[in-house]
Formats: C-alpha cells, sequence, structure tokens
C-alpha cells in the first residue's frame, strides 16, 4: 500500500473513531510522517486555525497505551518536527477515551537485567518531552498510570476527562517511577500525599488530582480534547518568544531559589524588550486591534 493511500486511512481513523475533533478543528487537520514514513504507534496532525497546534494521540489501544520504546520514541519524532515547525505554537499529547497510557511497557521491560537497563541508559528516550520549549498540554482520559502519569506530568498543563484516573503503581511490581515520578508528584502536590501514591500505588480519580493540584480543569470525557486543543490553539496565538520565555521562568521556580527565581524571571522580561513581538502586542493593545505576532 502506497504511504498516501496509509495516509488517508490514517486521517480517516483520527476523524471518526479518534479522538472527537468537532468538524471546525477536523477541517485543519493534516497528516504528519516521519522522515521514514508512517508511525506505527500514534497519529500526529495539525489542527487549530492554521494548524497551529500540534496533536499527538498515542494509538496503541490494545495496550492501553502502554508506552513500548517503538511508541516513545515516535513521540520523540513527533516532537522534534513539531518543534520545529514554525506555524506550531502548542503541542497536545492525549490518548484514547479509556487510556492515555497504562505505563511502562511491563512485558518489553520484564526480563531487563540491571547491566541492560544501566548500560542501555534505559529511559533516556523518555526526556524528550519535558524538554520541548514550546507549550505541552496533555489531555488525559481514562488511565494514566505509572510512565503515563509521569509523562502527563512532563506536560506543561494536565486537563482531565471526567473518568481519568492518575497513579503510580509501580510499586506493586517491586520497583518504583523511574521518569520523574516521585520527584514531579511531590513537586506539584507536597510529600505526604505524593508518598501515599507512590506507596500505596492507589488510582487518583480526577476529581481529586484536580483539587489535589495536579490537573488544572476537569471537561467531560467526549469534549476533553476539543476543549484542550481550545486552549493551545489560544496559547499558540501569543508570541511564540513570549511562550518559550514564560514557560522556561516557570520551570525554573521548581529549580531554584526564590531570589534567583525573580532575577531570572526579571531578566526575560527585561529581554522581552528587544523582541518585535513586544512592540507588537503593545501596538495592538494601544491601536486597539488584535496583535500580530511574528515571533521575532
Ligand atoms: C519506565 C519508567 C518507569 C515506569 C514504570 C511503569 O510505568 S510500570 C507500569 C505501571 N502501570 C501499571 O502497573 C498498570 C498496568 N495495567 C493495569 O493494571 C491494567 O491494565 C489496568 C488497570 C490499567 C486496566 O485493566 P483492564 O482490566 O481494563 O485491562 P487489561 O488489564 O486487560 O489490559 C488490556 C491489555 O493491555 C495490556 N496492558 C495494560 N497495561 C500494560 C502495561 N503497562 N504494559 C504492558 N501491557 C499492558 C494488558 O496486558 C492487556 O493485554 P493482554 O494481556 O490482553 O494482551
Amino acid at each position: 500500500m502506497s504511504a498516501r493511500a496509509l495516509g488517508k486511512i490514517i486521517i480517516q481513523k483520527v476523524l471518526t473513531e479518534n479522538v472527537h475533533i468537532k468538524h471546525k478543528l477536523a477541517a485543519n487537520v493534516r497528516l504528519l510522517s516521519t522522515p521514514s514514513g508512517i508511525y506505527e504507534y500514534i497519529n500526529v496532525t495539525k489542527t487549530g486555525s492554521n494548524g497551529s497546534v500540534g496533536l499527538i494521540q498515542l494509538n496503541r489501544p490494545k495496550a492501553l497505551n502502554a508506552l513500548c520504546n517503538g511508541l516513545v520514541n515516535e513521540v520523540g519524532q513527533a516532537l522534534d518536527i513539531l518543534e520545529a515547525d514554525s506555524s506550531v505554537g502548542a503541542i497536545v499529547i492525549t490518548g484514547s477515551e479509556k487510556a492515555f497510557a497504562a505505563g511502562a511497557d511491563i512485558k518489553e521491560m520484564a526480563n531487563k537485567t540491571y547491566s541492560e537497563t544501566y548500560s542501555e541508559n534505559f529511559t533516556q528516550n523518555w526526556a524528550r518531552v519535558s524538554t520541548v520549549r514550546k507549550p505541552v498540554l496533555a489531555a488525559v482520559n481514562g488511565f494514566a498510570l505509572g510512565g503515563g502519569c509521569e509523562l502527563a506530568m512532563m506536560c506543561d498543563i494536565i486537563y482531565a476527562g471526567e473518568t481519568a484516573k492518575f497513579g503510580q503503581p509501580e510499586i506493586l511490581l517491586g520497583v518504583l517511577p523511574g521518569v520523574g515520578g516521585t520527584q514531579r508528584l511531590t513537586r506539584a502536590i507536597g510529600k505526604s500525599k505524593a508518598m501515599e501514591i507512590v506507596l500505596t500505588g492507589n488510582q487518583v480519580p480526577a476529581q481529586e488530582a484536580e483539587k489535589m493540584g495536579l490537573v488544572s480543569k476537569i471537561f467531560p470525557v467526549d469534549q476533553l480534547v476539543n476543549e484542550t486543543v481550545k486552549i493551545a490553539e489560544k496559547i499558540a496565538s501569543n508570541s511564540q518568544l513570549a511562550n518559550a520565555a514564560a514557560k522556561e521562568c516557570v520551570n525554573v521556580a521548581f529549580e531554584t531559589t526564590l531570589t534567583e527565581g525573580l532575577h531570572f524571571e526579571k531578566r526575560m522580561f527585561h529581554g522581552c524588550f528587544a523582541t518585535k513581538d513586544q512592540k507588537e502586542g503593545m501596538a495592538a493593545f494601544i491601536e486597539k486591534r488584535k496583535a500580530n505576532f511574528t515571533n521575532e
């Protein structure tokens, strides 16, 4: 089958069974593929007005989007492409209604030895998500467990469907979270709650996760992706330079003292005055018109 025919089938799949992209958004969907061909474990499209939102949908339904090495590599490739595409201002990562991702692929890693994990530097390819400079939003329906919860936490904003469930059940497998679960969870919700989740392996419903501060907002299951794309579209309409600088500042808040963080933020703010987008944004306000940012 030709790549074009395969592409058509995948687009149709995206439109009909996957992520409830409504007609307005679907009209903008364009298929993206790797340099070497079509993805096996994910669907990647550009959506929103002018294709300004990159949408990555994890698509390994039989294994509840378990994060095998191939899937994680594909997410990395897609992020490279979307990061390099100047027409994309924000990225959304989602799964299916049943599962965002049920964790790292247990079957794939069950027989690994310590020397293999150490020499391969197992999980190093997961880090790509957290190094993306454009805003990344997670739209979580269903299970976000283990590495799935960690993947969501690598994103900048987490939105959840009403029936989403978060958890770090690695302890039940005789291990512990390995791609940031203990660290990001503790920073997000504090020691006691994080410890409870990590040590019990219990699943936390979306409503509870929202109260703890892990989730920013909850939407009905069938509206989650649409609503997340809408917010991503709004973010994508900002200056990409200002977005990246603001994201850097918020992330620095996790890594440094308040004094250092305030200093860094002030310097980044000063830096904005070197951009055309600052001139355009402020002129647009004064002239009572919409800003037309050029990311310069
Ligand atoms: C690496 C960095 C550190 C991260 C570590 C981790 O994430 S450790 C992981 C932490 N995560 C966990 O411990 C969660 C493990 N998963 C579960 O506990 C349950 O699947 C469930 C509660 C999510 C859903 O229950 P349910 O009764 O609705 O569904 P079901 O159970 O019938 O599953 C359907 C199919 O999906 C398959 N599959 C699912 N997950 C995985 C996986 N992670 N792997 C592989 N396969 C997985 C499952 O085997 C089955 O396939 P089969 O056998 O029919 O060919």
